[in-house]
Formats: C-alpha cells, structure tokens, sequence
C-alpha cells in the first residue's frame, strides 16, 4: 500500500527535503508518495494574492480561504472522503503524540495544510472538516512562523512507522513514547568505544548478565522520566514520587 502525502504551502521548497534520507528510500520503494504545491497556483491576481486584513481588527494578516478551497478540489477532490487525513498544524491544534503518528502510519492519504501569516481563514478547517477527517495539531507550547516545518516533523514520525520503512521495525519497539517502554523515556546508550575522554561505559553494560542489563536499563528509564517528565509518571509505576 502506497501511503500518499500532500503539502500545500506558500514556501513548497520546504518540502525537497524529503527527496533525500530515509523518506527518499522509502519514496524510491513506492512506499511512499510525495506531493508539494505552491497554493499561489491557486489565485488569479497579478500579484496571486494569498492573504487579507483580519475582519474584527486587529494584527496581521490572515490567508484568504479561496486559494484553499480551490487547491482542495484539484488535490483532493470535491466528494466527501473520512479515508483523506487533512493535517493542520496549528499552536492552538492538540498536542501531536506517538500515539497520533502511529493511527496516521496506516493512512492511505495525508494532506498537510501549512499556514503562514496568522493563520487560515476558520471556514476553510470548517469544510474540511465537512469532507474529509481532519487534524489540527500542536507540535509544542512555542510559535512559529508556520505550518511547514510542524508538517516535517509531523511526516517524520508518521513515515517512520510505515510497515517496510524501517530496515530493522526491531529499533521501533525500545524507543521513548514507544508502547513498549510503559510510556518511560528511553534510558542512555552507549557503544565502543569503552573509555572515552576518560568517560567510562557503566559496568553493568559491560557484564553480560543479561538480567542486570535489563534492571539497570529499566531503573535508568523511571530515573529519567521522574526527573524530567514527571507529567508522564503516575502512580501505576510504583514509583516513589
Ligand atoms: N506548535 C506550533 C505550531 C505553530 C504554527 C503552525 C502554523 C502557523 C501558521 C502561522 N503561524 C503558525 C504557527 N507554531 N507552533
């Protein structure tokens, strides 16, 4: 199954990034699909007009919907379809998680909408949301200038989970967020070589007692995530708060 991936963007140069790495593979393995749009194709003016005042006053300038609208009926088409994801990242969209990306991974179509200026127009989200199954999301508690690089960000986790992306799904499975580390952080990694800088790799790691590896490692996760994420600890973990 081919996963398809549209971006539609008043800066589609963003998006050539994805032609090389892994998303390069994985579009050269017809496991992937990418497609960047300029929304100005859209307009008909002279100066191909994408934004206007804000009605109601106020700073900046908002993106006018009829670029969108008409963008939508040739990329997406004028039927109604739940099976289109429609992605909008927003600072004021639910914050994206692991959890989020790994629904999107069996997605057959993904369409990233990147604002600039201020924002989009509310009617064009409100269509959208009236054909297709749409997400507004929130990288994080920061601003920035638009939607595109969230869109990256957004593609990178979604595209990694793909069946038949990864070399080795194996890797998938022990990362931070990942289900199978009980919603921890990933605890340090190490590799050769063992004294660095007079940096020593610990001990344990060194001992192949498997048991002692897996105890440290576990007990390096709850470390970790008590110290720096103590929103994602809860009582379950039998963690001493
Ligand atoms: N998490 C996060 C998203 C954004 C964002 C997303 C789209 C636009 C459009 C104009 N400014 C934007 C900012 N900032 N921070």
């Amino acid at each position: 199954m081919t996963m398809r991936l549209d971006y539609l963007s008043i800066f589609p140069a963003y998006f050539d990034v994805l032609d090389i790495s892994l998303l390069g593979k994985a579009a050269v393995n017809g496991l992937v699909e990418v497609h960047a749009h300029d929304l100005r194709d859209w307009t008909h003016d002279r100066h191909r007009t994408v934004d206007d005042t804000p009605c109601g006053g106020g700073a900046g300038m908002v993106m006018k919907p009829d670029p969108w609208g008409e963008a939508f009926d040739e990329i997406i088409g004028t039927e109604p379809d739940s099976s289109v994801h429609v992605i909008f990242p927003s600072p004021s969209g639910a914050p994206f998680t692991q959890s989020a990306a790994q629904e999107l991974s069996s997605a057959v179509r993904i369409v990233f909408c990147c604002g600039r200026y201020e924002g989009i127009d509310h009617r064009v989200i409100d269509y959208a949301r009236s054909m297709w199954t749409v997400h507004e999301v929130s990288l994080g508690d920061y601003v920035l200038n638009g939607g595109e690089v969230a869109a990256l960000a957004i593609t990178e986790a979604v595209v990694r989970l793909v069946p038949g992306f990864m070399g080795n799904p194996e890797s998938l499975a022990e990362e931070s967020f990942s289900a199978g580390q009980d919603g921890l952080l990933e605890y340090p990694l190490f590799t050769r070589p063992v004294s660095w800088r007079g940096l020593d790799v610990p001990e344990v790691l060194m001992s192949g007692h498997h048991g002692r590896i897996a105890k440290w490692r576990r007990d390096e996760s709850v470390r970790l995530t008590c110290e720096r994420r103590p929103d994602l600890t809860d009582s379950d973990f039998g963690v001493p708060h």
